[in-house]
């Protein structure tokens, strides 16, 4: 559905050349849930601007839904839906209107844009407010309304620029619930940024982490933290007994960094423990032959900001690029 060469952009402003995006090679096939996920600033934006063609690509190619961006520009926005980021003020139109014009800017007729603005506004709990104008829908029925602009023709693929930023807990799940039962009923492939890291790892299958204008990695949320993190053990031993784990907890992080401090006459190792849960039992275990037995255990899974750490030094966060 999407394929890229080292497709590249470079900004100049004022005579600064800015490096947005260095060459990145992605490949995406029908029906995945793709997320690009990075700090600020990190490229995201622009290389959906290049597939969505409202960037041209400095050098390399992409090749979106079967077409060439830069040879047939119009014939790959007649194929995608794009969802922006943002929305451009209010309208004065009210939302079925506002949906149905969108219907007719893609070549459908009348009968056709409103039986399928209804079923859109159906499928995303919108329709009571189908005679609502624009300008008065709230910030999550509006971000909604946008899903539904960006599905008007059926687009078999849609690209959606940080979907739920500025939204409450609330509406950000309940637009991924939409966006999930879209999804379902027309098995449309969905490529999204976001800066969420929650979002990238509990909604999609793949997440490629952009930084720098880079993809410094692409795979599935697990293995990404499977591979890369291991989980975060912390364990409390008696002050005395410190001494006699030190070597055991050294060899289970398997030559990543044991910090320790203490207070209160126990000391608190930390180390990352590639599949904690597996090991943490036997681990256990030889602490209490060692004469060193636990006096409490913590065990949290990683996340993918803990994936980014590891691969930048920096926090998803905190990690802005410029
Ligand atoms: N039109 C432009 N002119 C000049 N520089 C730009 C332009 N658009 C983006 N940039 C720069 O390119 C880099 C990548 O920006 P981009 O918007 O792609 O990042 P992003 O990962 O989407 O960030 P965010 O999460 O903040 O949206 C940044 O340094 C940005 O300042």
């Amino acid at each position: 559905m999407i394929h890229t060469d080292k497709l590249a952009k470079t900004f100049t402003v004022r005579k600064e050349t800015v490096e947005a995006v260095k060459g990145v090679d992605i490949d995406v096939a029908p029906g995945e849930l793709v997320a690009f996920l990075g700090p600020n600033g990190a490229g995201k934006s622009t290389t959906l601007r290049m597939l969505t063609t409202l960037l041209t690509p400095t050098s390399g190619t992409a090749r979106v839904a079967g077409v060439d961006v830069t040879a047939d520009p119009a014939g790959v926005r007649a194929r995608i839906g794009y969802i922006g980021q943002g929305n451009g003020g209010g309208h004065s139109f009210r939302v079925i209107d506002e949906l149905v014009m969108q219907g007719r800017f893609y070549g459908m007729n009348s009968a056709d844009a409103l039986a399928r603005a209804r079923e859109l506004l159906d499928s995303l709990d919108l329709a009571d407010l189908a005679k609502r104008t624009v300008l008065k829908l709230s910030g999550g029925q509006r971000r909604r309304m946008d899903v539904a602009l960006g599905l008007m023709h059926s687009p078999r693929l849609l690209f959606l620029d940080e979907p739920s930023t500025g939204m409450d807990p609330q509406n950000r799940a309940n637009l991924w619930e939409h966006i999930m039962r879209m999804r379902e009923q027309h098995g449309t492939t969905i490529v999204l940024t976001t800066h969420y890291m929650d979002e990238a790892d509990s909604m999609s299958e793949r997440v490629i982490i952009i930084d720098h204008g880079r993809i410094i990695a692409d795979d599935t949320a697990a293995r990404l933290k499977a591979n890369l993190a291991g989980d975060l053990l912390a364990v409390e031993v008696a002050a005395a007994s410190a001494p006699g784990v030190r070597g055991l907890l050294g060899r289970a992080a398997a030559g990543g960094e044991v910090s320790e401090n203490s207070y209160d006459g126990v000391v608190r190792f930390r180390l990352r423990l590639p599949e904690g849960a597996r090991l943490a039992p036997a681990l256990l275990l030889e602490m209490h032959d060692a004469g060193a037995p636990a006096q409490s255990l913590e065990l949290k899974p990683p996340t993918l900001d803990d994936v980014f750490l590891e691969l930048t030094g920096r926090n998803l966060r905190e990690g802005a690029n410029r």
